[in-house]
């Protein structure tokens, strides 16, 4: 009996040193990440911290960088940021440390106020993002989203004749298209929509709001909480929100009446979300607000990159003159290009790839939080910390992309210029598990419009009106401001107009 006795107890004792043996372990491990310094970065106030530009303050960001390194850190109150500004640091933080910065700091104004806590971009990790993410995903992967290229290539066929009739309105006629596209994905809307169609204006409007209460330091309230006591303070964004909510209320409404009307109502995001709105555990509210979200987030930036892809061709014309000779030895000058030829055309998608890196749309970033202490190159980031992949540093990184500032589509094809290069990524829509789910529609966006642009047109710059290729709006994602350009039909405008006329 002894003999059992101690043999029994032998396992109990031997639990109790390991129970012990790891906790002094892991404290001996916290120890060891609390010794460790914070990346360095500007001092600035000792309450309210560097002063941050609100005009453009990635510009800011990318000094700091130079000066401190390649990730810095700094406090305002009690909030302590991140920014991560070269490639690998990105890589190593943001991708391979996806789990543990897949959240979003708390956001008083533009998140909890202006969004109601219902806006994908800015919800926690959680029940509620993981059902967002779930429901956008099964429209906008990529086996589904093959299934919007022929409305994107009618789409951008309509922009093409847009451009030919009133060239001078460019801009505008980016983002009718953009508009077009994303009101058919979301709510089945078929026709070709104008940029001042009412829906479009009321939608910019919101996204003009969000915008500017995402900007850094827009709202004091996001770095001192206690200011939301303040009574009033917050009654512009309530508004603001509840403005947003009826908009996108009546438009998810406008689908569910057609549906009980028995119209034919095309497949969309909206009907998904009808019909499947137990599945996914959502209230009429939150239906709403995922579908309306889902276009604030897609037309206006695809727009913005499309407008910058052809400020890059004014700019650049030897490199838009090196698209356009594989465009015509390619497509050559009776048919327009489609996406069959998408394979081949490497000059197009390394023109679009190289406008993302020189001037990308999300220039600051969104911020993530992180959830558990991360460690990098010696330096720790708390949890807690809002983390910032600032794409503009990123996409100049000259350890990556040498000679940063010069626009070399070829750095993104192999040596033998035959294929797109893998091991390289410019991050243009973001990082780890809150990448935007609308990339791969986004992508094929710019690839048709550029190639049909590039086919159809020789951009040209505006002698009278000189571009300025850093005058872009003060937002999360930035649009340029309105510039002038030339297009110059590179066929027979008749013929080219038939052509174009052919969906
Ligand atoms: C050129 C066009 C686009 C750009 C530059 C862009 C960029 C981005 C970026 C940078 C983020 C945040 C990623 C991060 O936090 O690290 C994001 C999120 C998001 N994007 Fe896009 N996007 C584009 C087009 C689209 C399209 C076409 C859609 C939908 C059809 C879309 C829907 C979303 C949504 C719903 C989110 C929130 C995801 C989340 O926070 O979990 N985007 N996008």
């Amino acid at each position: 009996m002894p003999h059992n006795y101690q043999s029994s107890a032998l396992p109990a004792t031997t639990l109790v040193v390991l129970a012990l043996a790891t906790w002094f372990l892991l404290q001996f491990r916290k120890a060891r990440l609390n010794t460790k310094p914070l990346p360095p970065g500007p001092k600035g106030h000792w309450l309210f911290g560097p002063a941050i530009p609100k005009e453009h303050p990635w510009l800011r960001f990318e000094e700091w960088i130079q000066e401190y390194g390649p990730v810095i850190s700094f406090r305002k109150g009690r909030q302590l940021t991140v920014i991560v500004g070269r490639y690998e640091a990105a890589v190593q933080i943001l991708e391979k440390e996806g789990a543990a910065t897949a959240d979003r700091p708390s956001n008083i104004a533009a998140g909890e106020t202006l969004s109601g806590g219902m806006r994908t971009l800015l919800i926690p990790n959680g029940e509620r993002l993981r059902k967002f993410r779930k429901a956008l995903h099964s429209q906008l992967r990529p086996n589904i989203a093959v299934e919007y290229q022929p409305l994107q290539q009618i789409n951008a066929q309509h922009h093409m004749l847009d451009l030919l009739r009133d060239p001078s309105n460019h801009m505008a006629h980016s983002q009718g298209y953009a508009a077009s596209l994303i009101l058919s994905l979301t709510y089945g809307i078929a026709a070709h929509t104008a940029s001042n169609d009412p829906i479009v204006r009321e939608v910019n409007d919101s996204q003009a709001n969000l915008g500017a209460a995402l900007v850094p330091g827009a709202w004091m309230v996001d770095s001192f909480p206690i200011l939301r006591l303040i009574p009033n303070y917050l009654l512009e964004l309530r508004r603001q929100h509840q403005m947003e909510l009826n908009l996108f209320k009546s438009q998810l409404q406008h689908v569910r009446d057609q549906m009980i009307a028995n119209k034919d109502v095309k497949a969309c995001f909206g009907r998904m979300l009808i019909e499947r709105q137990e599945e996914y555990k959502l209230t009429d509210d939150e239906a709403a607000y995922l579908a309306g979200s889902m276009f604030g987030a897609g037309a206006g930036t695809s727009a913005s990159a499309i407008s910058i892809m052809v400020m890059a061709a004014a700019t650049f014309p030897e490199a838009q003159k090196k698209v356009q000779e594989q465009l015509d030895s390619v497509v050559g000058p009776n048919k327009l290009p489609t996406f069959q030829d998408e394979s081949i055309l490497m000059q197009v998608t390394a023109f679009y790839l190289e406008t993302f890196r020189w001037r990308p749309v999300s220039a600051g970033g969104f911020a993530h939080r992180a959830t558990r202490d991360i460690v990098y190159d010696g330096y720790i980031i708390p949890a807690g910390a809002a983390i910032y992949g600032s794409h503009w540093s990123i996409a100049r990184d000259p350890a990556i992309f040498p000679d940063p500032e010069r626009f070399d589509p070829q750095r993104w094809l192999t040596a033998d210029g035959t294929k797109i290069r893998e091991d390289l990524k410019v991050f243009q829509f973001g990082f780890g598990r809150r990448v935007c789910p609308g990339s791969h529609v986004a992508t094929k966006s710019l690839f048709i419009n550029t190639a049909l642009m590039l086919w159809s047109y020789r951009i040209l710059p505006d002698k009278k009106n000189p571009l300025d290729t850093m005058a872009f709006t003060n937002t999360a994602n930035t649009h340029p401001l309105p510039f002038s350009v030339r297009f110059e039909p590179r066929r027979d405008a008749k013929e080219l107009e038939k052509l174009l006329q052919d969906m």
